[in-house]
């Protein structure tokens, strides 16, 4: 783990999630495991939207003169869009975008939809791939140029509140999605020099990456009306006078899974939160000569019992060597193994190994082994989530001053520091330190801290705002 950059590519390739020697820098092939693992990782994001937002399909190009209408927005991208400019031998007399994020492709749409107050609020979603030319250094599922897994919500409301008002549900759907996946997360107000093209403020999440960097895992913007102007999106009020609409939208991308991959990963391999495991069980039977028939038999009862409570088992009876098993099963990262041997049958026991802590756990075939396991499950999700959660708090150091930060960044931690909120002192203090500031905590944040009367680090002014820095991705 001392080269967590290393580590993060080897496992990638020996877990098979993805191989990335596809002939286009940026985009990678989802190899089977992997797209079962990112399958089972949008599910549940899928299901926390689906309560009240509506599944669209926007299509992948967008005409030039939409994506330009919104300034600010299209200049925030015009270095990343990739560009169609053929349709077979011939010259398009439009230029087509690729969509880097869809508002220019739908809010066109919305400007068709949207009529009277009675529509809003309108919560729409898709789960597409986007593209963005990114020029930084990419990396597999944390920097790509095709983001296979962009999960984009748009929201259309009537009022100012209401737009508020969703970005805190989205806040929260985000929180409960993350601690699906057992993921350690940092709340923060982006510094408006780095908020969404065209928003009027983006609440991020920032997850700790093993190597003491920080990796944006998810964005939720309040757009304001800015859009509805651009766009025309307006509604019939009550008093039939009439409005442009307030909107937000929200965004996480293939960086969940890559979090996934590289906060519970060890040295043997995956480390799975039971909840997103494609496979949830690996029986293991110890096969001799003798007694063979039964323990076999016996697998499958048990392997059938856990499925039929909707358990994702399954069984490893290739005949080598149980060592090579339990390696790879090590490697896979399904939380739970069972072993069963000829004397474990006889006493009408197995073996469990947990695979968040290695624990040996002995269970009687004769018991409900399968409730048992539901709430080793339950046992290894709290146990996943609160090592991690630990160890980035234990990363979160308060500064007084900015001349130590370096050394504590170079030590891997996040660094608290009192700002007053000027763009100008916070764009110094970047300049001084080389170290993004990820943005305020709001008053109710657990890492704010009791600020009346300080001042800011860097001006001396009054101090406004708990602000947060790191090293980023
Ligand atoms: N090149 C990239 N590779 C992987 N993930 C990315 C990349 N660029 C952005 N993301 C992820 O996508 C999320 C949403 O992107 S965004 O630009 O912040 N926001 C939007 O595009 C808005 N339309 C919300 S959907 C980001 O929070 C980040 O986690
Ligand atoms: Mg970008
Ligand atoms: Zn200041």
């Amino acid at each position: 783990m001392e080269n967590f950059s290393q580590w993060y590519h080897n496992i990638l390739e020996e877990a098979s999630i993805i191989d990335s020697r596809y002939p286009i820098k940026g985009m990678s092939v989802w190899l089977p495991k992997g797209f079962k693992l990112r399958k089972h990782i949008i599910e549940p994001l899928k299901k926390l939207l689906d309560k009240d937002h509506e599944e669209v399909l926007f299509p992948l190009l967008v005409p030039e003169d939409e994506l330009a209408k919104e300034g600010i927005h299209v200049k925030g991208f015009e270095d990343e869009v990739y560009w169609v400019t053929h349709g077979g031998q011939k010259e398009l007399n439009k230029k087509l975008a690729i969509r880097p994020t869809s508002e220019t492709a739908m809010y066109p749409m919305f400007s068709l939809w949207v009529r009277s107050h009675i529509d809003l609020p309108m919560k729409f979603y898709q789960v597409v791939n986007t593209f963005r030319y990114e020029t930084k250094h990419t990396r597999p599922l944390i920097r790509v140029r095709e983001i296979t897994t962009f999960k984009e919500a748009h929201t259309v409301h009537a009022t100012k509140e209401g737009a508020d008002e969703q970005v805190k549900e989205a806040i929260k759907i985000y929180k409960e999605f993350f601690d699906t996946l057992a993921i350690p997360y940092l709340l923060s107000k982006r510094p408006i020099w780095d908020k969404f093209p065209g928003a009027d403020y983006t609440m991020a999440f920032d997850t700790l990456m093993p190597d003491g960097k920080t990796l944006q895992i998810g964005t939720v913007h309040n757009l304001g009306q800015t859009f509805a102007k651009t766009f025309d999106i307006t509604y019939e009020t009550a008093e039939s006078t009439h409005d442009y609409v307030y909107q937000t939208c929200y965004g996480l991308s293939d960086r969940v899974i890559a979090s996934v991959i590289g906060i519970h990963g060890d040295e043997k391999g995956l480390r799975l939160p039971p909840q997103i495991a494609p496979n949830q069980v690996t029986i293991i039977p110890i096969i001799f000569k003798k007694g063979g028939e039964e323990v076999l038999n016996k697998c499958e009862e048990i392997k059938s019992s856990l499925e039929s409570s909707n358990i994702r088992t399954s069984m490893d009876n290739r005949d080598i060597r149980p060592g090579k098993k339990f390696y790879e099963w090590e490697l896979n990262g399904s939380p739970i193994r069972i072993e069963l041997g000829p004397r474990d049958l006889e006493n009408n026991k197995a073996v469990i190994v947990r695979r968040d802590n290695l624990e040996k756990i002995e269970i009687d075939l004769e018991s409900d082994y399968v409730s048992k396991i539901e709430e080793i499950f339950q046992e290894i999700s709290e146990n996943m989530k609160n090592q991690v959660w630990e160890k980035m708090n234990d990363s979160i150091i308060s500064t007084e001053s900015l001349n130590n930060v370096n050394e504590l960044i170079k030590d891997e931690k996040v660094v608290s520091f009192t700002w007053c909120g000027d763009e100008e002192c916070g764009k110094v203090i970047e300049e001084i330190t080389e170290i993004d500031i990820l943005g305020t905590q709001s008053e109710d944040s657990d890492y704010c801290k009791d600020i009346d009367g300080s001042k800011c680090v860097h001006c001396g002014k009054e101090g406004k705002y708990t602000a947060l820095m790191a090293k980023t991705y």
